[in-house]
């Protein structure tokens, strides 16, 4: 029998590629989301179970239905604008709808889980490369509320066993290799899609939030990592969790800044087309520079980005806007 993982936003961006990893894996994703922003036709790899995970009742009969060995929860809100004007909405989804899905897992004896984090947790960070080490002081709900959960974590570590790997993902980015699924955030808020419709004239232009930053072309700088890389990631973490059973945290980038205007630059050059661009103010909360230390990924998950160069980020996001439609390889 293969094992049964459960997987909380499954149908979302990065979740479908971590199905796809997982059945890779000979593992049988199920899929558990409300669909409020994910997509049914990324769901390809196990069954998709339609829920939320603020409904206590409907969680229950998932594990009581499929007895999962382990979770990986990715489902959560994550604009971090709309957690500044509404922080009510973030703390109940992603913190008190992390509690009940602990919960569940501590009544079915699932005693692991691998949590999405962010290095939105570090804030403003003093040190980059940004280790595991660094002081987390996020600037907004957002990174709070995830910041809040992987506290919450170690608490149900103590004092109930429930083992868990803390997976901070830097900025997610590109589209699976094979063409069949890529990033759909409605809206879009992301870099790397926005420039890409410029460049395929499905916009008229793309904004750069800030261009006097204290960076080498005075945009800002983000370690961006292929989301191919990202669910081979929590793979690993998997593994991990089996063979150590302990909780562990890991943060996931390349260890390389991408600036602004690098990407646009990049997208040109695959495109063959010009991106219109606008100059405009700093997105407030936006720090200038966010990097990873990815040491401690690379030794102790045993994980070798291998699709997260730009060139291969760009190009496999390019197609896959360009074809516009997920759709089954
Ligand atoms: N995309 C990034 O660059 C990035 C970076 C760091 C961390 N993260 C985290 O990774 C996770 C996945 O991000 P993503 O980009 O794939 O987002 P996404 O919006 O594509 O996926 C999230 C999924 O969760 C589902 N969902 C939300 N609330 C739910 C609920 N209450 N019950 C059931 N399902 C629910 C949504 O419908 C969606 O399918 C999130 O937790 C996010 O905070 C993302
Ligand atoms: O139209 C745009 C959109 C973004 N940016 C800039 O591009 C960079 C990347 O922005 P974006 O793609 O929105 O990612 P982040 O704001 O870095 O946030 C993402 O990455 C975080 C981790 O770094 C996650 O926690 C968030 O969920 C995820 O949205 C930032 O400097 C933005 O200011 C622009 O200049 N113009």
């Amino acid at each position: 029998m293969k094992p049964t993982i459960l997987v909380t936003g499954g149908a979302g961006y990065i979740g479908s590629h971590t199905c796809k990893a997982l059945r890779e894996a000979d593992c049988l994703p199920v899929a558990y989301d409300n669909l409020i922003y994910g997509h049914k036709e990324a769901v390809q790899w196990g069954p998709l179970e339609w829920g939320d995970i603020l409904d206590e009742a409907r969680l229950e009969q998932i594990f009581q239905a499929y007895q999962p060995e382990a979770v990986i929860h990715f489902a959560a809100f994550a604009y971090v604008g709309e957690s500044v004007t509404d922080p009510g909405k973030y703390y109940r989804n992603n913190v008190a709808g992390t509690i009940n899905l602990l919960e569940s897992m501590r009544r079915h004896g699932c005693r692991g889980i691998i949590f999405s984090s962010t290095c939105a947790v570090f804030g403003e960070p003093k040190m980059m490369p940004i280790d595991e080490t660094a002081v987390q002081n996020p600037i907004n709900p957002y990174g709070r509320s995830k910041l809040m959960v992987e506290r919450i974590l170690r608490d149900y570590d103590e004092a109930y066993g429930v083992r868990h790997i803390v997976l901070r993902y830097f900025n997610a980015a590109g589209a699976e290799p094979g063409g069949g699924i890529g990033e759909k955030h409605v809206p879009e808020t992301h870099l790397i899609p926005l420039v890409i419709d410029a460049a395929l004239g499905k916009r008229d232009k793309v904004e750069i939030f800030g261009t006097d930053y204290a960076t080498a072309d005075g945009t800002a700088i983000r370690d961006y990592i292929h989301v191919t890389d990202l669910a081979d990631a929590h793979v690993k973490a998997l593994k991990k969790l089996r063979r150590d059973d302990t909780s562990d945290h890991f943060n996931l980038g390349t260890g390389i800044g991408t600036s602004v205007r690098q990407i646009i630059q990049r997208v040109e050059a695959i495109s063959r087309n010009t991106v219109p661009v606008r100059e405009r103010q700093k997105r407030p909360g936006d720090p200038p520079e966010l990097v990873a230390d990815p040491c401690k990924a690379l030794q102790y998950l045993d994980w070798r980005p291998r699709f997260s160069d730009l060139e291969t980020i760009v190009e496999t996001a390019f197609r896959w806007h360009e074809s516009g439609e997920f759709r089954v390889t």
